[in-house]
């Protein structure tokens, strides 16, 4: 096997030999220093997303594409990979992508710094998607970028238009639904509401020709000429009329139900796009949307991108003259995989430096091989955890093996038994494969994979997932991991190894011996972890609170368990129950006395109340706990068993109804363990300005379009001269003092600090 001390990347189509002795560099430090200083580092832990680029390399001899947090991604860990940035898919010069210019036209970007990072999250779910996305991925995928000027109503507005068109608004039911409505006289059209085009007994549209396919919704379209004139923005040639459409129109881009609204929103669709205009909304494309060379089809064969936003810009600026004049967007600036690397045979790294060394075995020996030499030595894969604790935490690592490229840490397989994960296996992949043996698996063998499948929406955001893996998140043994409560709860088993020491098994409930130590020794390391399947009437679920839904940490979380059979009596009993518990202890515990207690009761009122009190012996949370909220956690601990307790009840019931008739239907909602959340949708509405005079008017603000691209320049992109001066104010503790000397010898010995 070949050993390299030369790593390589391709950078937007340029290919990159990485400098030598920089292990601790990180990705985003690497770019901006090349000058790619359009990816921004605001959070620096993986959490607003400001630094987000696309990853693209081949796995399993498929290409892979995926948004990342370059804040957090090793630059070694980069070989052999081709890395996308905001610079790379379009700019000011040769054209914006159409999501650069639907970003920028739908008054998505105020101050700007998130701004490429929402570009570039929003572009790798396009490229790494083979058809259209859904509204509800889209959104889903956002969760890892966070605004706090802008506001997401314009930014999920300006991506809505990449969404497929759910078949649904093409039925007869709904045409037929539509026409009823607007027999009856409403006067405004609500989100969903279906167009007035009719369809044949098959149920397929049957094109008016008078009535033409919007191309700001993708869908037939019975607005027509009528809405040009009668909407105040179409005379104005304005490139933002976007503005005065309501947030939730929805794809189909018709205004909720109003009265007596703003005049945009009349019946007919508010996009001037209709009947020849173009306002630069791309269409819903539906049956999926590609890119095509000249801009962005609506899956009906229609250009409703480029043209638009060129016709856009242009009308913008004839009235404003604010606007920069747009170039048309080509596929050809479309950054593709480079040919080398589809070739590349990925190489041993060792590459050695002053602060620290990188190795990249790629087989199991080689790893435990490592491990046994550098006790010291830190495992990495993600780097999600250990790129924080080295930037806050300050900790520093003399040497890193990276287990990313072993196959056996890498291989996910199903037994008889169960699912068992390589720890090297993202999240995301875990996640795919979870969905993909609900649906193809029995129900009640799956029901630790639905339960772990629903939870890690809320694990973090989707650039995090994209990397962290499943064995960062166990070895880490955080007390409120999201996934160590249901390894825990369901029988799970991590498998371990070491050179000379061979493989050990540990369950699950048995690895996690205090805070942040695991029942692991320094020369092993995790290769596996084993989900068994569930059996008839087991029923599993996991809880996390946290103070907001997406992408945030545990307050406390819980994973419980439980295997039911009907006793002779009719009644239901307690067979097997295993309950853990995150963010009330050290480590994530299980809660004996409760399971004690569980074993052999009848589902009833008495034992809901006695696992209730039984939890509060088996959560003991002092008041000088780390994190406090002591008596919320408590409470916390008796909401998800009493959430639990409700869904076995209802579970028992569906299945022989009448045999756990405990709760009112209407409280059904309490025992849903992550809530559906619809999609956000907002609305604004102001007042035209009447006139050509600028202020008042709707026009994109005139460094949109350098924002989008990531070409505007913040303070934090402008490089220091050489030799610059770096200053700090220093405090003096005397009032009134002179200043005799400086003692500098202590400032003069600390290093360049590589980390900052
Ligand atoms: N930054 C963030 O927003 C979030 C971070 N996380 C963290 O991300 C981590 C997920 O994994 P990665 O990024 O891949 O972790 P990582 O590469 O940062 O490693 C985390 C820890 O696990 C150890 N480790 C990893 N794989 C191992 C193996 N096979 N055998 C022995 N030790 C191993 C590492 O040495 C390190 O101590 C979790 O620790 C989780 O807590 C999770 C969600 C959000
Ligand atoms: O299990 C986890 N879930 C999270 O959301 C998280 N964030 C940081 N570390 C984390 N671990």
């Amino acid at each position: 096997m070949a050993t390299s001390s030369t790593p390589i990347c391709y950078i937007n189509g340029k290919r990159k030999v990485l400098p030598p002795g920089r292990a601790e560099t990180t990705l985003l430090q690497y770019l901006r220093e090349i000058g790619l200083t359009g990816t921004k580092l605001g959070c620096g832990e993986g959490g607003c997303g400001a630094c987000t680029v696309m990853l693209s390399n081949i796995e399993n001899g498929q290409l892979q594409h995926r948004s990342v947090n370059a804040c957090l991604c090793p630059l070694y860990s980069i070989d052999g990979m081709h890395v996308v940035t905001v610079e790379g898919i379009g700019n000011s010069r040769d054209g914006l992508h159409p999501v650069q210019e639907r970003l920028a036209n739908s008054h998505g970007s105020q101050c700007g710094f998130c701004t490429p990072g929402f570009v570039m999250s929003m572009y790798s779910l396009l490229r790494s998607k083979a058809g259209a996305p859904s509204e509800q991925e889209i959104q889903e995928n956002l969760a890892g970028n966070l605004c706090r000027c802008t506001g997401y109503r314009p930014i999920l507005d300006a991506f809505r238009v990449f969404a497929e068109v759910p078949a649904g608004a093409y039925t007869e039911e709904s045409i037929a639904a539509h026409s009823q409505w607007k027999a009856g006289g409403n006067n405004a059209v609500g989100p969903t509401q279906p167009t007035g085009c009719p369809a044949d007994s098959s149920g397929t549209i049957k094109l008016n020709p008078s009535k033409a396919i919007c191309p700001s919704t993708g869908r037939p379209c019975d607005c027509g000429a009528a809405s040009q004139s009668d909407s105040p923005t179409s005379t104005s040639g304005s490139s933002d009329d976007m503005s005065l459409k309501p947030a939730n129109s929805h794809a189909n881009g018709h205004a909720p139900a109003q009265t007596g609204g703003h005049a945009s929103m009349d019946e007919s669709c508010t996009s001037k796009a209709c009947g020849g205009h173009s306002n630069g909304e791309a269409g819903g494309a539906a049956g999926g949307k590609k890119f095509a060379s000249g801009g962005l089809t609506n899956g009906l064969g229609m250009d409703v991108l480029s043209d638009s936003g060129v016709k856009k810009a242009e009308g913008a600026a004839a009235v404003g003259k604010a606007q920069p004049k747009q170039q048309r967007w080509t596929s050809a600036t479309e950054p593709i995989f480079p040919a080398e690397l589809r070739k590349r045979v990925a190489p041993i790294l060792h590459l050695p430096g002053p602060y620290a060394t990188w190795h990249r075995p790629l087989t199991l020996n080689g790893l435990l091989t490592l491990r046994e030499q550098y006790p010291e030595g830190k495992i990495v894969v993600g780097n999600t955890e250990i790129g924080i604790e080295m930037k806050y935490g300050r900790k520093t690592y003399p040497i890193f093996i990276a287990a990313t490229h072993i196959p056996e840490l890498n291989h996910m397989e199903v037994d008889a038994d169960g699912l068992t994960v390589g720890a090297a296996v993202t999240l995301t992949r875990l996640m795919r494969t979870l969905k993909q043996l609900v649906a193809d698996m029995p129900k009640h063998q799956t029901r630790t994979f639905q339960a772990m499948g629903e939870q890690m929406k809320y694990f973090a955001g989707n650039q995090i997932r994209n990397t962290a893996s499943v064995g960062g998140n166990i070895c880490n043994a955080s007390p409120i991991s999201d996934l160590n409560p249901i390894y825990m709860s369901t029988g799970s088993v991590f498998t371990v190894q070491g050179e000379g020491t061979g493989v050990r098994k540990i369950a699950a409930k048995d690895f996690f011996v205090s805070y942040r130590k695991v029942d692991m020794q320094p020369h092993e390391v995790l290769l596996n972890v084993h989900i068994p399947f569930t059996k008839q009437h087991d029923f599993v679920r996991e809880y996390k609170q946290a103070h907001r839904r997406d992408d945030d940490i545990a307050i406390a979380n819980a994973g419980m368990r439980v295997r039911m059979e009907m006793a002779t009596d009719g009644e239901w009993k307690v067979a097997e129950a295993e309950m853990a518990l995150g963010g009330v202890a050290p480590k994530t515990i299980m809660a004996p006395l409760t399971m004690d207690l569980l074993q052999g009761r009848v589902w009833n009122k008495e034992t809901l109340h006695a696992g209730i009190a039984s939890l509060a012996q088996d959560v003991y949370i002092n008041s000088q706990s780390p994190g406090g909220m002591v008596e919320f956690r408590r409470a916390m601990a008796a909401s998800f068993f009493f959430r639990f307790f409700m869904h076995v009840a209802f579970e028992l019931d569906a299945f022989k109804p009448g045999s756990c008739n405990l709760f009112p239907k209407n409280y059904r909602s309490g025992a849903i363990a992550h809530p559906h959340k619809p999609l956000s949708t907002g609305m604004q509405y102001f007042s035209k300005v009447p006139g050509d005079r600028v202020i008042g008017q709707p026009y994109r603000h005139a460094a949109a379009h350098v924002q989008v691209t990531g070409e505007a320049h913040y303070t934090d992109d402008i490089p220091l001269p050489g030799n610059a001066l770096r200053a700090a104010l220093v405090y003096s503790d005397r009032p009134h003092a002179k200043l005799l000397s400086i003692d500098a010898s202590s400032a003069l010995e600390v290093r360049k600090d590589p980390l900052s």
